[in-house]
């Protein structure tokens, strides 16, 4: 009887045993699943929350950044978002002040050549200023004003007499000063507003690339020009990019514009994107890109992914 029992209650033992181990193993076996699908996605989930911030902007209003995953995914973005500024500001104000960079922010901006903004846009509207130029005659190679009208302004029914190109016979000094005297013209008649904040022409919209240096318009990282208080167009000579003489846009006027679009592709500039609108320590050098920072208007960035790989 004795036996009996020992040998009953040793049995319920095991299978107590075996119901834990059982429990054990399924336990383990949720757990393993835990680590092999559900962390990996809360830590993507994570990842994403972050890159989510980037892209609505964070911290210290680096703007709003837009990723693509293709240069034509970029293009179509851009032209719809250059066609709502324009219908917005033609409403408001019955003008359109763009002011356009060189490089290759012009060949993005090739659907705005097609439909339904070749019928959609009001173009009569639309006043073209450059954001900087180099000091070459206007049918060389290496003229922002060439580039755009080969590619741009000749398939647009936009009037000759509002394109405001600079004025290729002078020396870069007077080239800047005429700029700047024929800008408060038509800041005097409104066509171009002015900044409630500051005395500076305010621009519906300020197109500009990047370098891979961190430049914007011709303002090159540690040049003096970046120091520039007073004037809204300066010049330099020395331009560490080919031509070496320039006309730019100062940094009151690009951060008084009402809006301001940098457009930057291509993985080569991945490490300047990071600089310039990542969350970067003290010990980073100051690029001019990051000094971009409209008092109040709005700054977006349209970057394709290789030039996001680093945020
Ligand atoms: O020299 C210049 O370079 C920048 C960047 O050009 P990208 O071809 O690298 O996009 C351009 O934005 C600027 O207008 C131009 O003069």
């Amino acid at each position: 009887m004795y036996q009996l029992v020992q040998s009953q209650q040793s049995v319920s033992i095991h299978v107590i045993k075996l119901i834990f181990s059982l429990y054990k193993f399924i336990l383990i076996f949720y757990f393993n699943q835990f680590l092999h699908h559900l962390l990996p996605r809360i830590h993507l989930s994570f990842l994403f929350g972050l890159r989510k911030m980037a892209h609505m902007g964070s911290s210290k209003n680096r703007g709003e950044v837009r990723i693509h995953e293709s240069l034509d995914e970029l293009s179509t973005d851009l032209a719809d978002y250059i066609a709502e500024l324009s219908e917005a500001s033609v409403k408001e104000r019955g003008f359109f002040a763009i002011a356009l960079s060189g490089g290759s922010i012009i060949s993005l901006m090739r659907n705005l050549c097609g439909a339904p903004y070749n019928k959609t846009v009001d173009w009569s509207k639309w006043y073209i200023f450059w954001a900087d130029e180099r000091v070459v005659a206007k049918n060389h190679v290496d003229s922002n004003y060439k580039l755009a009208k080969d590619h741009l302004l000749s398939k647009l029914p936009i009037v000759p007499s509002h394109v405001h190109s600079i004025n290729d016979s002078l020396t870069a000094e007077e080239a800047a000063n005429e700029y700047e005297f024929v800008i408060r013209q038509l800041v005097r008649t409104r066509v171009v507003d002015v900044s409630e904040v500051s005395d500076c022409p305010k621009f519906d919209l300020i197109l500009l690339g990047m370098g891979p240096d961190g430049h914007v318009a011709s303002l090159f990282p540690n040049h003096s020009a970046l120091e520039e208080k007073n004037e809204w167009v300066t010049f330099i000579t020395t331009s560490p990019k080919p031509p070496p003489e320039r006309i730019t846009f100062t940094l009151p006027v690009i951060n008084s514009a009402a809006n301001v679009v940098v457009v930057v592709t291509g993985g080569g500039k991945a490490e300047a994107s990071r600089m310039a609108i990542g969350d970067v320590g003290p010990e980073c050098p100051v690029l001019p890109a990051r000094m971009i920072e409209p008092t109040v208007g709005k700054l977006v960035w349209f970057l394709d992914n290789q030039a996001a790989s680093k945020l």
